[in-house]
């Protein structure tokens, strides 16, 4: 959402003015062009002006395994957003399990700091093409679509086609926040259902909040986006500073359907976790990719989109899929 240069003083150039006042061309930092300069006689910011590289003390970890244990996991977790994450997974990572007759869910560390989790089987096949459904449905009671995000001045850019939706109209991706995550489902933002068609994408960015946002929830702590289908290559979640667990090649995380990923804007304090630069890679010819996506707030958040979508409204689906999941067994003080 955020390009973060933008408004912070430790950037290379000031180059707020540019975000202002006119479309942004950014030039790629090895891509000189002419030493064109603009009406303020300042040159066209390149990448690394809005994103600039991580000062050199910063630390990173990438996995160094395959497998993490559930307290492995949580100590690389302790300083961000708390999932409790014990009430639901065993020491191996595995989902407790429920009545519900789906596979168990399963952890896998993909960095240990910043920390970045994907959980495999967290939406069912049938759970992601019943969202897919929603979205192509075309109801507009249930889901408000909106084009590309981009706007004219805008320092990222997605093409991608996104829909809004209510919150009781998904309510099986919100049960599993709630009682396998214990999320706080007023802290939730909208949930969104992408589609990028073929060569669509979203460049880098920040998952932060600018400052002025930050009235309505505060800062978002968490990203969970949720593959919708499987892409053999392309269209993978790519992170800039981090690292595979080979440390050979840059993070990126390639879609498989059902998974989740989940990876933190910022601290459990609301500070801005600066390593988590990513983008969503351009998609290959004859290929589309869909995800379920939504943001987690440091405190209540109130929705936008689509018009009177209200978190209450889904309290009565969410625990009816939980009966149905079994998964009020064995989580006690659950928040609903
Ligand atoms: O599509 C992806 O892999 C990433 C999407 C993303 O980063 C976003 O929507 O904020
Ligand atoms: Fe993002």
């Amino acid at each position: 959402l955020a390009a973060k240069g933008f408004g912070k003083t430790t950037t290379k150039k000031d180059t707020t003015k540019h975000e202002r006042s006119r479309p942004l061309r950014i030039v790629d930092s090895k891509n000189t062009i002419n030493n064109e300069l603009d009406k303020w006689g300042l040159p066209p910011p390149t990448v690394d002006d809005i994103f600039p590289p991580l000062p050199p003390e910063t630390e990173l970890k990438p996995a160094t395994k395959t497998h993490y244990t559930l307290s492995e996991i949580q100590a690389c977790l302790k300083d961000y957003i708390d999932l409790q994450l014990h009430r639901s997974f065993d020491e191996q990572g595995t989902e407790i399990a429920s009545s519900n007759q789906q596979q168990p869910m399963q952890l896998h560390l993909l960095h240990e700091s910043p920390p970045v989790l994907r959980i495999d089987h967290f939406l069912s096949p049938d759970e992601c093409h019943e969202l897919q459904h929603l979205a192509t449905s075309n109801n507009q009671e249930d889901c408000i679509q909106v084009e590309s995000q981009t706007f004219p001045g805008a320092v990222s850019q997605r093409t991608s086609t996104s829909w809004f939706t209510q919150y009781a109209a998904v309510p099986q991706f919100l049960a599993k926040a709630v009682y396998r995550l214990h999320i706080p489902l007023e802290h939730m933002e909208e949930p969104q259902i992408v589609r990028y068609r073929p060569q669509q994408l979203f460049s880098w960015h920040y998952d932060e909040v600018t400052p002025q946002a930050l009235h309505n929830g505060g800062q978002r702590l968490m990203t969970i986006l949720v593959y919708l289908n499987t892409l053999p290559k392309s269209g993978g979640t790519l992170f800039r500073d981090l690292r595979n667990s080979q440390q050979d090649e840059p993070l990126c995380v390639q879609p498989q359907q059902g998974s989740a990923l989940l990876f933190f804007p910022a601290f459990a304090d609301g500070r801005p976790d600066d390593r988590t630069l990513h983008q969503g890679q351009a998609v290959g010819a004859g290929y589309e990719k869909w995800i379920v996506q939504m943001w987690i707030h440091q405190r209540e958040y109130q929705a936008a989109l689509p018009p009177g979508n209200l978190q209450t409204s889904a309290v009565g689906p969410i625990q009816q899929v939980a009966r149905q999941y079994g998964y009020e067994n064995g989580v006690e003080g659950s928040t609903l």
